[in-house]
């Protein structure tokens, strides 16, 4: 746990130095819309938005969206990251959340995974920075207490892989086009065991063994057959099933999904007490021969 409070500390500074801006005219919990009698109030939004990612909440429904906007690819870089948590702890605070929808604001791409940028020609302490955010912006997702939906609305390799493995459903657009995986492999390097348990997790043993250790960027229908996405939609209807499958989800007392969703997430409480090491700067420098 000591190594979750040093990654909190480290967070606190990230945020104080990424210039994302928290409105003075909004306050920290936005009012309970979602507890009004349906009907009565014309719905209402908020929204939030930092340099790479755009948040509305519609707080008649309780239900976010989380677009990300960082071209050309919604790579996941420190800022990327930083804004990213940054954003789900304020929706996590927010009593009028209850369902988060991610999704992407750059055509054809959800997220092109970690930032290759950020693992060539930095210091030691950038990596073990960089790492620490990799490893906060799983252990917030994939433990959220919200409702998560993965819109997958373009290719997802990697990282951007892990970021829709950590949703509690997957809905992919179909598109001949997109790709989805964990093809760490292909690049030279191994995808760490909390990528490959998230991935156990979705698809099985045998699955995933096969899929990790080739590499594999799997078409839509393929992705849907092993299970790696739940439902595949044409482009038009990915909104309105997202929203029909949050409306599913959030029908059920919260308390005994969130118990429910922490019970068969062990492996989240297994990171965050080992909390496994940075990889060393030689280690980026080997992977990507820069
Ligand atoms: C450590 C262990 C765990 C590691 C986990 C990871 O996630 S490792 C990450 C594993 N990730 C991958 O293996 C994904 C590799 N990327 C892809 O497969 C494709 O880019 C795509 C399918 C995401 C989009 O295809 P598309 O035809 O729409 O786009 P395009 O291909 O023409 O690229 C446009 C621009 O974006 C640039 N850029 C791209 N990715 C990254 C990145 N991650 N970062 C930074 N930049 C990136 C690309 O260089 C180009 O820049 P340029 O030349 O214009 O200055």
């Amino acid at each position: 746990m000591a190594a979750v409070a040093a990654a909190a500390g480290t967070f606190a500074r990230r945020m104080a130095r990424s210039g994302v801006l928290f409105p003075r005219s909004s306050p920290q919990v936005w009012p309970q819309a979602a507890r009004q009698p349906p009907g009565l109030l014309p719905a209402q939004r908020r929204a939030f938005s930092n340099n790479k990612i755009l948040v509305e909440l519609d707080t008649s429904s309780g239900v976010a969206t989380m677009k990300f906007k960082s071209p050309p690819v919604n790579s996941l870089s420190l800022d990327f990251l930083t804004e990213f948590c940054i954003s789900l702890e304020k929706l996590e605070n927010d009593r009028a959340c209850r369902g988060l929808i991610i999704t992407s604001a750059i055509p054809r791409v959800f997220s092109s995974g970690l930032d290759i940028t950020e693992m060539c020609g930095k210091s030691t302490e950038h990596y073990a920075e960089f790492w620490r955010a990799v490893q906060e912006m799983w252990i917030r997702l994939y433990g959220s207490n919200l409702v998560t939906v993965a819109a997958i609305n373009g290719s997802s390799p990697a990282g951007g892989c892990l970021i829709a493995l950590s949703c509690d459903y997957r809905i992919m657009v179909e598109n001949p086009k997109y790709v989805i995986g964990l093809n760490e492999a292909q690049l030279g390097i191994v995808a760490p065991f909390w990528f490959k348990d998230t991935f156990v997790n979705a698809v099985g043993h045998r699955a995933a063994e096969r899929s990790l250790q080739l590499g594999l960027l799997h078409s839509v229908p393929e992705a849907h057959r092993m299970g790696l996405v739940d439902e595949v939609v044409p482009e038009e209807k990915l909104q309105e099933k997202a929203v029909a499958v949050m409306a599913q989800w959030l029908a059920l007392p919260d308390h005994a999904r969130q118990l429910t969703k922490s019970m068969m997430r062990k492996t989240f409480r297994t990171l965050s007490s080992s909390h496994p090491k940075t990889p060393s700067r030689s280690h980026f420098q080997r992977t990507w021969r820069c």
